[in-house]
């Protein structure tokens, strides 16, 4: 039906919007009333409806931004009030309201295409925005890849399973689980509790890692997974393997890769939904009638028919709007991607050209033909409204071609093939291994069986054609109402193309040239008189079907794809963020009970800290001072009294005397230097005590943290043994044999004990106590009187004095040893030797005990320290976790979010507009 027609019916029909070329400015669908005279309502409602939402403009602003499916409103599919019309004949009226109705369908699909289109396309963009922001999270919290699905949970493992057929990734993050701990090997280095703080700590630790979990999907994830599953295979090793052996990160890149690989893909399928061009290739037998088809769909004598030899290049019809509105041919060179901006791509004609074009097998094998369609939005295929159709025109099959265009017929961007077959010929063997081949790929082929109205016997034709269609395609037969026509496209009126190839033709003429080609004498309508108006009506019968199937077929393998893949993508993030979601909260668990025992424990390490100190200096300094004391007091004692001491040196004589003052020096240097000896020995038994209270200590406060120190008591003091011989130098003189003083102290000291019995007995007096001696020689001088006196006087002082001299020299065992140890006394108090020695072995002491008491220090620091980096480290991630639990909380919510949408995108039912298409 041409422009003219509706004109003709109806007074106020939309004029200027139905005319052939509508403005290339704007793509919104135009709508001309049919049958009645006058606008109808239900195609003002449908305008207005397509203006909202149809995406040709008005769509986006009036979509739900929030993502909610715009979903299908079923009443656009109800039945809707018969609009009033103008009174009219009855055959008239009917077919006006087949007309309007067929409008009505024809828009309510567009409707329901553009609605999907939109409903999917928003979802992609949110996808991709989804996948973006989990990339992001994925690279500073590496996303935990699930060893298993949750809902496995619950599944009984088979008793009668064999034991080789458990996985050892059968371990689950269970969302029933009240920890359930994040598996060992993603644990982040220094989160746990140091084992050294508690012995349960320890074993708790020990324990998280015994259920160490691998993080990769088993088989039965690897199905629910469908599109960020992670295909592991390296070299021979087995995924198993490969499990234990890549870490967090590997993991994680891995998985960044694939979301970026689904990122590309959801943007490919953005440009592909959003591209609104189809292509539907006519293909079939030689000289089957494919250009007269071509042809009869375009209302325009286009391509060259009957040609001889026959066509042998791919015709490709296109709107001449795509080509700033010329009419004109792109002859493409051979092995060049076509591009129309690039005259260097091809070569151009004008449309009677074609001619020779199509038999030029040698300069090139493909060409554009822009055409002005003649037709309205609501009949033309190729101006349709909804998608920018061409349509191509392909050489009929043979052997050299048959190949060829199969391959053309594989292309995604083909999603319509129409299989042209002479109803005289009905399917060759080359016809029907081609639908063979094209039916593996597209499912659906639609099938004109031309030449119609050169059989006599219809039903036979019929019956023989469709039984042919059953053997080779099940689903086409199935459908064979809506997919296979029986047609005379001969018989359709065309208009001659235009003389100069450019801008005439079907443009604004209405009529389509009047008086069509030569081989009719009726208008394009078909309203001519000797026209068979059964086959135009077969034909437009045709023309519908063959739009709601390029409609469909392209809401199927535009649509599906995007949404089958939407689908997909969205579960496996939803199944990613719910198990990295849990993954968070048991690492926020994790972390905020760590923390609850780090902090006591770092501040009971700061005070053992301070108070060990303390408690080291203050042990240390006791013992030392201990130490010192007992020293010089026992030095002390011990240098004063050696000389009563049992030094076991014999007195051999007056004539050895000196052999004895050296021997008694040795012996009193040598008690002296025993009783050092002892004081280091008391020493060290301190030290050894000390060390081990530090030891104590350092258990106490850092356990197995505590590195021992070996202490080897017995180097202590190793150097200072031959000291004190060389630093004590007492010379023996011939008064220490002559010591009256020590003698007469003695004599004091025993106050009439045994030694002055002894000097009695000598002098052989009575005298008893004081200065016996003397008072022995006066008395004497008594007794002897003033004359003898001065006789025996000088005799018996000598005597006297000898028998003084004999006494001391008696005395010399006995007064020699003080003698000695008072010089010696001297000597050691002129050097300072107690203090010196008491000094140097505490100084020693407390040099040893240095050293544990620093370790001590040390560790108990690097213990404090140890909690603090932890404590740090810990609320690092915990503040990591929870910001990763929420974030994967929103990725939970907000795919399932988008999956609904998407979900709700109903794809399968037959189109509204197509359904209500069928009604009779
Ligand atoms: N009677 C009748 N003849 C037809 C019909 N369709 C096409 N023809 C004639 O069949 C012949 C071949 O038509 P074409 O359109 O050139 O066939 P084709 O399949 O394009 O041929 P090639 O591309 O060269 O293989 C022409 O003479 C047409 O006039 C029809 O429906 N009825």
């Amino acid at each position: 039906m041409s422009q003219e027609h509706y004109k003709g019916k109806g007074k106020d029909s939309e004029e200027g919007d139905s005319t052939s070329n509508p403005p290339r400015s704007s793509t919104r669908p135009k709508y001309v009333t049919v049958g009645t005279g006058s606008t109808s309502e239900s195609a003002a409602r449908l305008q207005a409806l397509l203006d909202n939402d149809s995406g040709y403009g008005g769509s986006v602003a009036g979509d739900n931004l929030n993502g909610a499916a715009p979903g299908w409103n079923p009443t656009l599919t109800e039945d809707r009030p018969t609009p009033v019309h103008s009174p009219m004949q009855r055959g008239e009226t009917s077919k006006a309201a087949e007309d309007e109705r067929r409008i009505q369908a024809s828009a309510i699909h567009q409707l329901w295409y553009n609605q999907h289109r939109v409903a999917l396309g928003r979802s992609i963009n949110r996808t991709v925005d989804l996948l973006k922001g989990f990339q992001e999270e994925n690279a500073h919290w590496p996303a935990t890849y699930p060893s298993v699905q949750r809902a496995e949970a619950s599944i009984p493992t088979r008793p009668d399973m064999r034991p080789n057929l458990t996985h050892t990734q059968s371990q689950l993050p269970s969302a029933s689980d009240a920890s359930p701990s994040r598996p060992g090997s993603i644990r982040r280095s220094q989160t746990s509790i140091g084992e050294g703080s508690t012995e349960a700590e320890s074993s708790k630790v020990a324990e998280q890692r015994t259920v160490e979990e691998p993080r990769l999907i088993t088989p039965k994830i690897a199905q629910d997974f469908s599109i960020l599953k992670l295909d592991l295979k390296l070299g021979a090793l087995h995924q198993s393997e490969l499990v234990h052996s890549l870490e967090k990160g590997s993991i994680a890149s891995l998985l960044d890769g694939k979301i970026s690989q689904s990122i590309k893909h959801l943007l490919s399928l953005r440009d592909r939904i959003e591209d609104t061009s189809s292509k539907v290739l006519v293909t079939g037998d030689l000289n089957a009638g494919k250009s007269t088809f071509c042809n009869a769909l375009l209302r325009r004598k286009i391509l060259p028919e009957d040609q001889q030899p026959c066509t042998s290049i791919f015709c490709e019809v296109l709107d001449a709007r795509e080509n700033g509105g010329i009419e004109e041919v792109h002859a493409i060179h051979k092995d060049v991607v076509y591009d129309r901006h690039n005259e260097s791509t091809y070569d151009v004609y004008t449309l009677q050209d074609l001619e020779k074009l199509v038999t030029d097998n040698d300069t090139y094998t493909q060409c554009k033909v822009y055409v002005t369609d003649v037709r309205s939005i609501d009949e033309s295929l190729l101006n349709n409204g909804v998608v920018d159709i061409s349509i191509i025109d392909a050489p009929g099959l043979n052997l050299d071609t048959t190949k060829t265009t199969a391959v053309f017929a594989r292309q995604e961007e083909i999603d319509v093939v129409v299989f042209v077959v002479s109803a005289a010929n009905r399917f060759t063997l080359t016809a029907t291994e081609f639908l063979w081949a094209a039916a593996a790929e597209k499912a659906y082929i639609f099938i004109v069986v031309n030449g119609y109205d050169t059989i006599k016997d219809k039903e036979r034709c019929q019956k023989k054609i469709l039984e042919q269609i059953a053997g080779i395609s099940r689903d086409t037969f199935k459908e064979s109402s809506e997919l296979v026509h029986f047609v005379s496209s001969k018989a359709i009126p065309t208009a001659p193309a235009p003389p100069g190839g450019n801008g005439g033709g079907g443009s604004g003429s209405s009529s389509g040239g009047g008086g069509g080609d030569g081989d009719d004498d009726s208008d394009p309508k078909g309203h001519g008189k000797g026209k068979d108006k059964e086959a135009m009506a077969d034909f437009q019968h045709l023309e519908q079907s063959l739009r709601r199937f390029v409609l469909e077929k392209r809401a199927r393998s535009k649509l599906a794809p995007a949404k089958n893949y939407l689908l997909n993508v969205l579960g496996d993030v939803n199944t990613l963020a719910s198990v990295n979601q849990e993954v968070a909260q048991a690492e926020l668990d994790r972390v905020t009970k760590e923390l609850a025992e780090i902090e006591p424990a770092l501040e009971a390490s700061k005070r053992a800290k301070a108070d060990v100190s303390d408690d080291i200096d203050r042990t240390i300094d006791a013992t030392c001072k201990d130490i010192y004391n007992h020293t010089r007091s026992t030095l002390t004692s011990m240098i004063s009294r050696a000389a009563d001491e049992d030094l076991g040196v014999v007195y051999p004589g007056l004539l050895s005397a000196f052999d004895y003052a050296e021997d008694l020096k040795d012996a009193i240097l040598s008690q002296i230097s025993a009783s050092v000896t002892n004081c280091e020995e008391h020493a060290r038994r301190k030290t050894v005590e000390g060390v081990s209270s530090i030891k104590q200590l350092g258990l106490l406060h850092l356990g197995d943290e505590y590195t021992d120190l070996s202490f080897r008591s017995d180097i202590m003091f190793k150097r200072k043994r031959d000291i004190l011989a060389k630093q004590v130098e007492v010379e023996t003189e011939l008064w220490d044999f002559f010591d009256l003083s020590t003698v007469l102290q003695r004599q004091e000291k025993v106050a009439g004990g045994g030694m002055a019995l002894t000097v009695a007995t000598v002098v052989g007096g009575r005298m008893v106590g004081g200065f016996g001696w003397i008072d022995g020689a006066l008395g004497a001088a008594k007794v002897v009187g003033n004359r003898n006196l001065q006789r025996l006087i000088i005799p018996g002082i000598i005597a006297t004095a000898i028998a003084a001299a004999a006494y001391v020299l008696n005395q010399i065992p006995n007064t020699l040893p003080h003698r000695l140890t008072n010089k010696i006394s001297q000597q050691l108090a002129a050097i300072d030797y107690v203090h010196t020695n008491s000094d140097r072995i505490s100084s020693s002491v407390r040099k040893v005990l240095r050293f544990p008491a620093d370790n001590l220090r040390v560790g108990l620091q690097r213990s404090v320290e140890q909690l603090g980096s932890k404590r740090e480290e810990t609320q690092k991630i915990r503040g990591e976790s929870e910001v990763a639990r929420k974030y994967f909380g929103n990725l939970v919510n907000e795919s399932s979010k988008i999956r609904n949408t998407v979900q709700a995108v109903d794809l399968e039912g037959a189109a509204p507009g197509v359904a209500a298409s069928y009604d009779p």
